[in-house]
């Protein structure tokens, strides 16, 4: 099987080609990255040499590189890549609709044209909008996205769908709960909590920290991609969530309590514009219909990512050093210290 992995040097994109290899080592692994902000070729050390596998500096809405790319033949295609920061959208919604959907639009024509077999759409829950105290996602909760981030990913999304109704495309798309684990770009709450409390800087916890995420171990999410490429039903979406609600609160005094760290370190910041309030995935249909199940609980998972960023503080502090700074600046230089 040749697999086309899009997004490849980013946090799920890179876990998820070095689980293939490890399961699959026979099959061909092209990447594909832009290497914008989030892409780090780092990740990628331990199988840079592995003969199956090969990488393409590119973006995908370069529409001569993709059918270049396409043209030397790709049975499937797992399209990760995309802008995937939320406070980040609501300062530059335009290269999230750039890349999330004009890109997606560019992948779905080549794998048109290049009859693939399979077209992976990773998207994520925060398309579903935002939940009340109770209920979980369903794959058929309607698409109310209430983020520049998750309205690009939602239109992605519909053009996947469309191209599967419209030109008979096989197409799947997961649906995601919020990954945590090795190589997430500490722009993100765990790592960015971690990384801070390691500096005894400031946690900003934006509101009133009450918000709810449903945490999913980063190889469960890409265990999970692994079944649907080989047994999801075309034009079926999937849910995929670790069953590990917390409130945001919770997350960042686990870390701190991990690290050995005070909770006076906690700094209650002005709220994220538009924040939804909890989500929560219902992961009923993959599990019955493909029979999948997460390996990791929330409290071993912490724990690994927590030892994780202790043993690779070099990855991350050279991410901060460089141009990570501007977006923090931009994001909690006003913010720290405005307490609620
Ligand atoms: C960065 C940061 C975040 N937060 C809060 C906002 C959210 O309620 C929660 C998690 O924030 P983030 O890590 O930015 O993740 P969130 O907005 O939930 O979105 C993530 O999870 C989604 C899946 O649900 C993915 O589609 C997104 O790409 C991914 O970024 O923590 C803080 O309180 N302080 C912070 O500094």
């Amino acid at each position: 099987m040749k697999l086309l992995v899009t997004g490849g040097a980013g946090f799920i994109g890179s876990n998820f080609v070095i689980y293939m290899l490890q399961q699959h080592p026979e099959y061909k692994i092209i990447n594909v990255d832009a290497l914008t902000y989030a892409g780090n070729l780092e990740n990628l050390k331990s199988i840079e040499n592995h003969p199956n596998y090969t990488f393409a500096k590119a973006d995908i809405t370069d529409v001569q590189a993709m059918d270049a790319l396409f043209s030397q033949g790709v049975d499937v295609v797992v399209n990760f890549a995309a802008e995937s920061h939320v406070d980040r959208s609501i300062l530059e919604p335009d290269v999230f609709v750039k890349t999330n959907v004009l890109g997606t639009q560019v992948l779905l024509d080549a794998a048109k044209k290049y009859n693939v077999t399979k077209f992976v759409q990773v998207s994520t829950d925060e398309v579903y909008g935002t939940l009340g105290a109770t209920g979980l996602f369903t794959e058929e909760t309607p698409l109310t996205p209430n983020s520049p981030y998750s309205a690009s990913k939602a239109g992605g999304d519909l053009l996947v769908r469309a191209y599967h109704e419209t030109f008979g495309l096989p197409v799947n798309i997961t649906r995601c709960s919020n990954n945590y684990g090795p190589y997430q770009f500490p722009e993100k709450l765990i790592p960015l909590m971690i990384s801070r409390a390691l500096a005894d800087q400031a946690l900003p916890v934006y509101g009133d920290g009450m918000n709810i995420r449903d945490w999913l171990y980063v190889e469960d999410h890409c265990s999970a991609i692994d079944l649907v490429i080989h047994e999801g039903v075309n034009g079926e979406v999937y849910n995929i969530g670790g069953n590990n609600e917390r409130t945001n609160v919770h997350i960042v005094k686990t870390v701190l309590q991990e690290l050995g760290k005070p909770d006076s370190l906690i700094t209650y910041v002005q709220d994220r514009p538009g924040h939804d309030r909890r989500y929560g995935i219902d992961p009923t249909k993959i599990t019955r219909e493909l029979g999948w199940k997460p390996k990791h609980t929330f409290e071993t998972g912490i724990k690994e990512t927590i030892q994780w960023y202790l043993d690779n503080q070099e990855w991350w502090t050279r991410i901060q050093s460089g141009e990570y700074q501007k977006y923090a600046e931009l994001q909690y230089g006003s913010r720290l210290g405005d307490s609620l």
